[in-house]
């Protein structure tokens, strides 16, 4: 349940009188989501989605987050932009909470996305890379490479109680990821970097939505591909590869950005790589959020199976 922050209905129809919107009809609080506290708005203007930020998204980086999603909506991405206030605000303060109105968009995220629905995605982030081009903020990913080796020793042998030998298992795949990876050596541009299928609205195979920037940053450009391959190409335990739609999702991102010899040998380090960063982030929430809390605890060991599916990847590459 990702409502953290109650908001009364008089302090919303308060809020939305910044606005243009008209008045307020309804709100109801959204239950999908783990980071942000999200109400579905009514008015007698439309709808809209009123995002109020908690504590792991930091109101510094929200002008960034904004300014891409400006960015990509002008060049007619299918993302939300924040509603500007009468002053012309995006940003806001709503019970404590930074706060934006954001424009709602139609569809539904997938839990079993074919490979026809994988096509429209993996279209979607060649169209949003290539959209990017242009655009100059930086952000460093707080959830990049330099951030999981911190992580991992934060968790500790505690993830052990998780599954017995856990610590072991990943600390072996960090060490090789380390060494493997080439960062340096490849294209960088702002990123989604968490483009599961819960972010991405679709209606049949139409992609009508990409969405929840809030990890969006600065870093390797077919790492965003790597990430969205370990989210979309796996069954939900984590075990079952679907080739037809891992193949989908790169061919068509392929359209708008062939994948160099050396990005494809890459691949698999930069897959690891993200399931190593998904273990590590699942098994501290895992660690730290009671068994009781109303937020939704991910299974960590469900990206340990997607990394066992890379390096054998890898192997088979190699022999
Ligand atoms: N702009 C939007 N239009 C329509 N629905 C949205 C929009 N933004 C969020 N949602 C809905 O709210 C849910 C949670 O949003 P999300 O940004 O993923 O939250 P969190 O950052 O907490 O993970 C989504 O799964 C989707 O159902
Ligand atoms: N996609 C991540 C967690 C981030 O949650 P989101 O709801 O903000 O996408 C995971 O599955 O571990």
């Amino acid at each position: 349940m990702a409502v953290y922050t109650h908001v009364s209905a008089e302090a919303l129809a308060a809020f939305l009188q910044r606005y243009d919107v008209g008045e307020l009809i309804s709100a109801k609080g959204i239950a999908e989501g783990v980071e942000n506290s999200n109400y579905l708005v009514d008015t007698t203007r439309g709808r809209y989605i009123l995002t109020l930020y908690e504590k792991r998204v930091a109101a510094d980086d929200l002008p960034f987050f904004m300014a891409l999603l400006d960015h990509l909506d002008t060049k007619g991405l299918p993302v939300p932009p924040a509603i500007k206030d009468r002053a012309g605000e995006e940003i806001q303060e709503l019970e404590g909470r930074p706060a934006c109105l954001i424009k709602f968009l139609s569809g539904v995220s997938l839990s079993h996305p074919t490979p026809a629905q994988a096509h429209a995605a993996g279209d979607a982030m060649g169209a949003m890379h290539r959209a990017v081009a242009d655009f100059t903020p930086t952000r460093p990913n707080s959830m990049g490479i330099e951030t999981w080796r911190p992580l991992f020793e934060r968790c500790g042998r505690s993830m052990d109680d998780i599954a017995s030998g856990l610590y072991d298992d990943l600390g072996h795949a960090l060490d090789a990821v380390e060494a493997n990876w080439r960062g340096a050596d490849l294209d960088r541009s702002a990123i989604h970097a968490d483009l599961f299928p819960d972010n991405v609205l679709m209606i049949g195979n139409q992609v009508t939505g990409l969405i929840d920037f809030y990890f969006a940053c600065t870093d390797i450009r077919v790492y965003d591909l790597a990430v969205m391959h370990t989210a979309w190409a796996f069954d939900a335990k984590g075990g079952g590869y679907d080739a037809a739609v891992g193949e989908a999702l790169i061919a068509s991102y392929e359209q708008h950005f062939p994948l160099s010899p050396f990005e494809r040998a890459q691949f698999q380090t930069l897959a690891s790589g993200a399931c190593i960063r998904f273990a590590l982030s699942r098994a501290w929430d895992w660690l730290n959020t009671p068994a009781d809390a109303l937020v939704m605890r991910k299974d960590p060991l469900a990206y340990v199976r997607r990394l066992k599916h890379y390096d054998a990847e890898l192997v088979k590459r190699s022999v």
